[in-house]
């Protein structure tokens, strides 16, 4: 199993393009189960869960094809992917597929939508918490599903199509309202999403279900009114920035004291964790094309942070900023509200030297003078990259394992931190 080595100390400094969205790029890929014509996605990332929702899709009958780089292109610039669902050939998806991926549970609303019945495995995901499903099958039975759970499956019917509906989503959540909306696009009728995900991939999928022919109003609310259409067409969409990379590099350049542009990052997608950069005493500066994270000699001071649905604190920065909290003066106190068990780093970062009081849903992270390079073991995608930011600033040498983890939703990861004066290597087998 690969191992990923950093040798810390160096501060970041450069430029870093920040890669398309994984958290958009999966629903929007499964998007295209609702129209027969083809969806063209720019901007797709380069990642484990995109090449294995890949696959899912094509068990379902999608024809993906991927466009190689033109004249004048990077590697950055991301890649083009068309993919043409002209007839569903399967309407189950299996377990194998889907407990390996969180979102590919979402096919299960565009193949009832467009096939009048799906069979689609409970799903997996980032081991983070219980991670029901009640919300999504609540979803569907709003706009008349008949919903079956049968040996691991959820077993969806609408033989006569699904009828648009008022879905009240009791807790916001990002998945239920991308099944809620794939769903309804389709539905006759009009339907009402109520206390919808405002997340902005929630947004980015609606806005590309728009292009397809969709009739979405509410985009960035928390109220969607969607009015039912017989069938969508192709489009042509490009691919939001990734706001959890770009969180995550802003915390990299900050713990290490460097001075990095985050090229093609948009600020407006996380406010709220740039303004708490800023009270640590990070510089942050928005400027055209992306934005810039600067720490010159300045010392970092301790925050206090609780995760929200957005426009609050993600959860899936809440790893990453405990890491550069690890060396901040004082103590910063980090609440977990999304997820139950999303603490697995707490005692990885020990090993570094860290200083971390558990107590329910809460970190106390005392910050200490340095932390110091030990071996640790990557246990979920945001946990292992909070050990690579804590590896950067670590003396001596950081081996980090089970970086597949890593690979799911990190698009050259090693690449571009390399660029911008890192010591990081991954040792194969
Ligand atoms: C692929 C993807 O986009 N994953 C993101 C998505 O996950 P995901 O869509 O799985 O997360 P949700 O927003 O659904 O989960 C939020 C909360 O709602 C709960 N819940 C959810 C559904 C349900 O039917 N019942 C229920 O109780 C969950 O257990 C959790 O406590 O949003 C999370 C919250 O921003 C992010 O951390 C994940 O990175
Ligand atoms: C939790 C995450 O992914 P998933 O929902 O696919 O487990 C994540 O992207 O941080």
């Amino acid at each position: 199993m690969d191992r990923i080595r950093i040798v810390g100390g160096a501060p970041l400094k450069g430029t870093i393009p920040i890669s398309g969205a994984k958290n958009a790029a999966l629903p929007l890929m499964i998007a295209s189960l609702l129209t027969k014509e083809t969806l063209t996605l720019h901007g797709m990332p380069r990642l484990a869960d995109v090449t294995l929702l890949g696959r899912i899709l094509g068990n379902h009958g999608v024809d993906i094809t991927i466009a190689g780089k033109r004249a004048g292109q990077s590697t950055s610039d991301g890649q083009t992917f068309k993919l043409t669902a002209a007839e569903i050939v399967d309407t189950t998806a299996p377990y194998e597929m889907v407990a390996r991926m969180r979102a590919s549970f979402w096919v299960l609303a565009p193949i009832l939508a467009r096939c009048g019945e799906a069979k689609v495995s409970l799903p997996g995901g980032c081991a983070i918490g219980t991670r029901p499903v009640d919300l999504h099958l609540v979803a569907l039975e709003a706009l008349g599903a008949d919903i079956q759970l049968d040996g691991g499956y959820v077993i969806a019917k609408a033989p006569k199509g699904l009828v648009g509906n008022r879905i009240h989503l009791g807790k916001v959540s990002v998945g239920a309202t991308h099944n809620a909306l794939m769903a309804a696009v389709l539905a006759r009728g009009d339907t009402e999403i109520v206390n919808a995900a405002r997340e902005p991939e929630v947004g980015d999928l609606a806005a590309c279900l728009v292009e397809m022919g969709a009739k979405i109003e509410g985009i960035g609310t928390s109220t969607l009114q969607i009015q039912g259409v017989p069938s969508l067409h192709g489009a042509e969409h490009a691919v939001l920035p990734d706001r959890i990379e770009t969180g995550t590099y802003a915390m990299a350049a900050a713990i290490t004291g460097g001075d990095v542009f985050l090229k093609g990052a948009r600020a407006d997608l996380l406010q709220e964790a740039l303004q708490t950069l800023r009270t640590t005493g990070v510089e942050v500066t928005e400027e055209e094309g992306g934005i810039r994270i600067a720490r010159n000699g300045h010392g970092l001071d301790a925050v206090s942070v609780e995760t929200q649905p957005f426009p609050g604190f993600p959860t899936d920065l809440q790893a990453q900023l405990m890491a550069l909290m690890c060396t901040a003066r004082g103590v910063s106190e980090v609440r977990e509200t999304i997820f139950e068990n999303r603490f697995m780093h707490v005692q990885e970062l020990a090993r570094l030297g860290a200083r971390i009081d558990l107590k329910g849903d809460t970190a106390l992270v005392h910050g200490v003078n340095g932390l110091r390079g030990a071996q640790v073991m990557a246990t979920d995608l945001r946990a292992s990259v909070s050990l690579i930011i804590a590896g950067l600033a670590a003396q001596g040498e950081t081996l980090i394992g089970r970086v597949y983890h890593l690979d799911r939703g990190f698009d050259r990861l090693e690449e571009k931190l390399r660029k911008c004066g890192a010591q990081i290597d991954r040792l194969s087998g």
